[in-house]
């Protein structure tokens, strides 16, 4: 589901009592582009992102999607307007299959999707056909990500990395306009890492907006068309890859920093 114009955050002011996590920050996502959001830890890319996926409402600032203003609403109205998001620690947890988990995921998006029809009967019959089609969609998206291999395991019992990608294939299930990712690529095995990476390409060519939140410069800068780097809530740096790698105040945002991300940025 291409979205014509993407995701406009601007202004966005998030405090935690006296600490301002975020602090009049804004970015673009735009259709068939991958982008990212970089920061040193604590900079304040996981309360921008949740106040994307209308997790936490801001002090001040909005969320566009396609035009459209979505500050008000709440995660499921964000996920009905197509922003999908996985989170930095993902959880599966109950007793359903990866397969279930993921079917599910596909089942509720169809039940929250407008279907614009001649009539009541119409609408319900391409209902019906949808909630049918979610099993099929399931195995393509496992396949997909590349767990297809873990279908019929109990989505609480996969290794930490696999469940990560469970979080993933859950969020496609979507069928969103807008995919965010939380740190999607700390505990992934190298092999993993690279089908990653190709994967946000592949879905960005398809048109999707994606967006990526780390808080290292190394796994983004070969996968991503656009960089936003974050430090202590405010937007310092904006551009290619290369060019905010490079940047002055990027080096020292995570020279202030240390920690692996720091490493990365500054060994460039
Ligand atoms: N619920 C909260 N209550 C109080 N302070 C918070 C809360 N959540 C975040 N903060 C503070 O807000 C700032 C930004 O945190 P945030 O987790 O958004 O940064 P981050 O860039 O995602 O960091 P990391 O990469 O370490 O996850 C930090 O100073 C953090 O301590």
């Amino acid at each position: 589901m291409p979205s014509p114009e993407g995701l406009l955050v601007s202004g966005v002011t998030v405090r935690f009592g006296g600490v301002t996590a975020v602090d009049g920050a804004g970015l673009t996502a735009p259709p068939a582009t991958v982008t990212g959001l970089i920061g040193p830890d604590g900079a304040g890319k996981t309360t921008l992102c949740d106040v994307i996926a209308g997790l936490r409402r801001p002090c001040a600032g909005t969320v566009r999607l396609d035009g459209e203003d979505l500050t008000g609403g709440g995660a499921r109205d964000r996920v009905r307007h197509g922003i999908a998001r996985t989170s930095q620690r993902p959880g599966p947890s109950g007793a359903l299959t990866v397969h279930e988990s993921v079917r599910a995921a596909a089942g509720r998006h169809v039940k929250a999707r407008r279907h614009a029809g001649a009539s009541w009967a119409e609408r319900w019959r391409r209902r019906r056909d949808a909630l049918r089609d979610t099993g099929r969609q399931a195995d393509e998206i496992l396949a997909r990500v590349g767990i297809a291999d873990y279908a019929e395991r109990r989505a609480s019992s996969v290794p930490p990395d696999v469940a990560r990608l469970v979080a993933l294939a859950q969020a496609l299930a979507a069928e969103p306009a807008v995919l965010l990712l939380d740190e999607p690529w700390t505990g992934l095995p190298v092999r993993r890492a690279r089908a990653l990476e190709v994967l946000l390409r592949d879905l960005a060519a398809e048109g999707l907006a994606v967006l990526v939140a780390e808080s290292e410069l190394e796994p983004v800068m070969g996968v991503c068309d656009v960089l936003h780097v974050l430090d202590a809530g405010r937007m310092i740096a904006t551009g290619p890859p290369v060019e905010v790698r490079a940047d002055r105040r990027v080096r020292d945002a995570y020279r202030a920093s240390p920690g692996p991300g720091a490493d990365a940025a500054l060994s460039a």
